[in-house]
């Protein structure tokens, strides 16, 4: 279990981190979004202890990360993308970390099997490559068995097996009722992978919840209809309330209705159908518009005097 309570963290005038309170509980994947500067990273690392909030508590499994004995073994961390600068192999930086925390050669021999890193475990650590340098902060990250799990961009240089490899490993990991608690950009990826979503924006809590009802709060459900007689059909359903949008080639995308009214109101009419299909938003599009207004860098970006 991760508690934020009250977080705050200020740098110079800026508040990278705004009172944000949250709790991420074992058993499921958690994914932690929100757009570029919105906090992500200087949370983790206030979870971590490696850095002091002004004001507010951060706890794992009850306590500071600081109050740990033997932290390996009981949260696992990868921050964001930095080489391991090392002129050691793999294996002897797994091994060093391992013995600072009384971990043994066994567990190494395990994790550098569980990340597919056996071919390479005898190479210099420092000239991997971002996706194998990834595999090996993971790696350092299972070390101690832990029951705690904080990723910051995992997926970040993997290639498309890779990702579906820490995919279904965070899975699997919090299925054995472990607490994953994992950033990403890749909102596809975040979709599904994680059950439970926290989302910040300018250091605020934005949303805490699934993220089925993250998309359904945020986004228009639409009905994909095609028929031979479009022109009768769409009649028939904006006579209902309905709005449709032509996309050519006999086909229309309706909201305002759900799809069994679209199928009655055919059926009453006598409109014959192709295709039916519901469609639910994406966590792509239910994402820009919750943080619309907290984008801090990019199009549209203004500064906090214009905004
Ligand atoms: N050491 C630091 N000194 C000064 N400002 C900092 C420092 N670390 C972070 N910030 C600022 O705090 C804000 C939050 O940064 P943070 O890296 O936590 O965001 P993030 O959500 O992880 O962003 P990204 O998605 O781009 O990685 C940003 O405005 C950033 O510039």
């Amino acid at each position: 279990m991760i508690e934020a309570e009250n977080l705050t963290k200020r740098y110079g005038d800026k508040t990278a981190v705004d009172d944000l309170s949250f709790t991420v509980v074992p058993g499921r994947v958690t994914g932690f979004l929100g757009p570029n500067g919105a906090g992500k990273s200087t949370t983790m690392r206030l979870l971590l202890g490696l850095d002091r909030p002004h004001r507010g508590d951060a706890r794992i499994c009850g306590v500071h990360y600081g109050q740990l004995p033997a932290p390996l073994r009981v949260v696992g961390a990868l921050l964001e993308a930095r080489a391991v600068h090392t002129g050691r192999s793999a294996y002897n930086h797994l091994l060093c970390l391992a013995q600072t925390q009384g971990i043994g050669k066994k567990r190494v021999d395990e994790v550098v099997e569980l990340v597919g890193l056996t071919g390479a475990a005898r190479k210099r650590a420092g000239g991997f490559s971002l996706g194998m340098g990834q595999r090996l902060g993971i790696a350092a990250a299972l070390l101690g068995d832990p029951s705690v799990l904080i990723l910051d961009e995992p997926v970040n240089g993997l290639d498309p097996e890779g990702i579906v490899w820490i995919r279904t490993l965070m899975q699997r990991l919090a299925a054995e009722g472990r607490t994953v608690f994992v950033s990403s950009h890749l909102m596809n990826e975040m979709a599904v992978t994680a059950e439970h979503l926290i989302v910040i924006g300018r250091g605020r809590l934005i949303a805490d919840c699934s993220t089925e009802e993250f998309i359904e709060r945020s986004t228009e459900k639409m009905v994909i209809v095609r028929s031979p007689d479009v022109e009768r059909l769409t009649g028939v359903l904006v006579g209902e309330g309905a709005k449709v949008s032509p996309d050519g080639d006999g086909t229309l995308t309706v909201t305002h209705m759900e799809a069994p009214r679209v199928g009655e109101l055919a059926a009453a009419e006598g409109v014959v159908l192709h295709e039916l299909t519901p469609k639910r938003g994406s966590l792509e599009a239910a994402f820009m518009e919750l943080t619309r207004d907290s984008v801090e860098y990019g199009a549209g970006a203004g500064t906090e005097e214009t905004r």
